[in-house]
């Protein structure tokens, strides 16, 4: 796929996750590969929804610097980890969803478990609700560079397979391709939305 059409296939997948309300204000930012040296990020400070190309930047997988000298997102160092970490990921979406945001509040320790949906099996390799499955959760940080060095020395690259939850900030997630990390987006949500309201009526 030419690098055009994968841009085009990024600002349709942010318009969408935009309508949903998934990126109120200026939350989230998202991006996809160019090859192993280059990838293409939203600009810091947009509204993510209504993007269009000329909205991403050209930023440096191994250094996050962006020749343009324009300014990528506050949260690139967690888009490059990811494609440093994952040669296959092609496509990085970071939303600010309300169950995502909560949820990850309602986590005690450092994993979110999820067993007994059949959505599960909207993530790549889950073939049943019966396995528990894991969600990273790590602790907010406004230094990006060291909460990415806390996710890279504190993780298996299997636990961040899908992705992971910035406790009290959002979901990132990633795919093999714009069309994956979306459906990895809508599954997790989803599977979010439905375990805090089983935990709301469990307590009730
Ligand atoms: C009100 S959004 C706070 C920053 C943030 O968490 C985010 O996702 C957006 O930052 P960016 O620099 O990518 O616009
Ligand atoms: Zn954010």
């Amino acid at each position: 796929m030419t690098q055009q059409l994968q841009l085009a296939e990024l600002v349709a997948a942010c318009r969408w996750l935009g309508a949903k309300g998934w990126a109120p204000a200026t939350g989230g930012n998202m991006s996809v590969r160019q090859d192993t040296q280059w990838c293409w990020l939203s600009e810091s400070g947009k509204d993510k929804g209504s993007l269009t190309e000329s909205d991403f930047l050209q930023v440096s997988i191994a250094d996050n610097t962006a020749p343009s000298g324009r300014t990528p997102s506050a949260e690139t160092g967690l888009h490059t980890l990811i494609y440093r970490l994952f040669p296959e990921a092609q496509a990085v979406l970071h939303v600010h969803t309300v169950n995502a945001t909560v949820l990850s509040r309602l986590v005690k320790g450092n994993r979110l478990t999820l067993q007994g949906y059949e959505m599960q099996k909207s993530l790549r390799g889950q073939s049943s609700h019966l396995d528990a499955l894991q969600i990273p959760v790590f602790d907010n940080d406004q230094d990006i560079s060291v909460l990415a060095q806390r996710i890279h020395s504190g993780t298996s690259k299997e636990d961040l397979q899908w992705g992971f939850l910035l406790r009290g900030h959002g979901l990132t997630c990633w795919g093999r391709n714009v069309e994956e990390a979306r459906r990895h987006l809508e599954g997790l949500e989803f599977l979010f939305e439905c375990e805090i309201l089983r935990r709301r009526l469990e307590v009730l």
